[in-house]
C-alpha cells in the first residue's frame, strides 16, 4: 500500500492507496512545533484505528507547502517505516512543464493539482484549492501549468476581521439566511461568503477570458463544497483531487 501525504498550512491530510483505490482519508492539524516522533504516534493511532500496520506500507510520497515539516516527515518515514520518502520538488519528474518566472517557487501542492487535474480530464482546466489560501491555477489543453492566482482563504478572511474589529467575533464560515443580515454574526457571514463567491467567480472568469481555451473548472480543499454551489463558474468539486495528484506523481516516478 501507498502511504500519502498533503502537507497543507493548516491541515495535514494522509491518504493510503491500494494500487488506484484509496482506501483510508485523515486530516490532522499541522502544527509546526510537533516532531517526527510526535507525527508517529499520530500516525500510528489512526492506522490502529483503521486496522493497518506500518508494514504494510510500501512506500511514501509527500507534498508539502511548510518547508519545517517536510524534514519532519521525511525522518518520520526514515524512522518509522525504514525508508526515504519520495517528496514533491527537484528529482521528482512531473511530466508537466512549469510556465513559472522560478518553477521551483510554485507551491508543491498546486503541481500536484494541476497534474490530477490533467490526467483525469485532458483537457483545459482551473483548479480552484480552498486552503489556508486560496489557489488558482490554469493549464492549457496541452498540459503545461501556466500559473494563476493566490488569495487569502475563507478563514483567514474571516479571521482577519475578527482579530482587526474590537466588536467583531469569531464566526462559522456559512451561507447565512440572507444577504441583507439582521445581526453581526449573519452580517459577517453574508459579507465573506458571497463576497468570496464573487472573488472566485472573478478570478476564474478573467482566466477564461485570457486563456482563450474554454478551460473546465475543478474545485478542491476544505471548503470547496460550501462555495461551489453558488459559484457560475465551478463545474465540479474534487475532494481528493491532491490525493489522486500524489498516487499519480508516486506512479510516474517508482521504477517497478
Ligand atoms: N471539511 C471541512 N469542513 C469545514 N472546514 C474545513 C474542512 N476542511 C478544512 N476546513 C477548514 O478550511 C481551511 C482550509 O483547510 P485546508 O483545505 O485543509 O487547508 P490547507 O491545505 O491550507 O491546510 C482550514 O481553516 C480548515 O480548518
Ligand atoms: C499558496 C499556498 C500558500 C497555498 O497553500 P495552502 O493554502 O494549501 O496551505 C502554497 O501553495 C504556497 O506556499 N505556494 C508558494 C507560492 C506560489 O505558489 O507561488
Ligand atoms: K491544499
Amino acid at each position: 500500500m501507498l502511504l500519502v501525504i498533503d502537507v497543507g498550512n493548516s491541515n495535514i491530510v494522509l491518504g493510503i492507496y491500494d494500487g488506484e483505490r484509496l482506501l483510508k482519508d485523515w486530516r490532522v492539524s499541522t502544527e509546526k512545533s510537533k516532531t517526527a516522533d510526535e507525527y508517529g504516534i499520530l500516525v500510528h493511532d489512526l492506522f490502529r484505528l483503521a486496522g493497518i500496520s506500518f508494514g504494510d506500507i510500501r512506500d511514501i510520497i509527500i507534498s508539502s507547502v511548510v518547508p519545517t515539516l517536510t524534514g519532519v516527515l521525511e525522518r518520520l518515514a526514515v524512522e518509522y517505516f525504514g525508508f526515504r520518502p519520495y517528496v514533491v520538488g527537484p528529482g521528482i519528474k512531473t511530466g508537466m512543464p512549469i510556465h513559472y518566472d522560478n518553477p521551483k517557487e510554485v507551491g508543491a501542492d498546486r503541481i500536484v493539482n494541476a497534474v490530477a487535474g490533467f490526467e483525469k480530464h485532458r483537457t483545459a482546466l482551473i483548479i480552484v484549492d480552498f486552503g489556508t489560501a486560496t489557489t488558482f491555477d490554469y493549464v492549457n489543453r496541452k498540459g503545461e501549468y501556466c500559473g494563476g492566482a493566490i488569495a487569502p482563504g475563507l478563514v483567514i478572511s474571516m479571521e482577519a476581521l475578527f482579530q482587526k474589529a474590537s466588536k467583531l467575533p469569531r464566526v462559522e464560515i456559512l451561507k447565512p439566511p440572507s444577504i441583507i443580515a439582521k445581526n453581526t454574526v449573519n452580517s459577517m457571514q453574508a459579507g465573506i461568503f458571497y463576497g468570496y463567491v464573487g472573488l472566485v467567480d472573478e478570478i476564474v472568469g478573467r482566466i477564461k477570458t485570457e486563456s482563450r481555451d474554454n478551460p473546465r473548472v475543478l474545485a478542491t480543499g476544505g471548503l470547496a463544497g460550501l462555495i461551489a454551489p453558488e459559484s457560475k463558474t465551478i463545474n465540479e468539486v474534487d475532494e481528493y483531487l491532491t490525493l489522486e495528484g500524489l498516487r499519480i506523481l508516486y506512479q510516474r516516478n517508482h521504477e517497478n
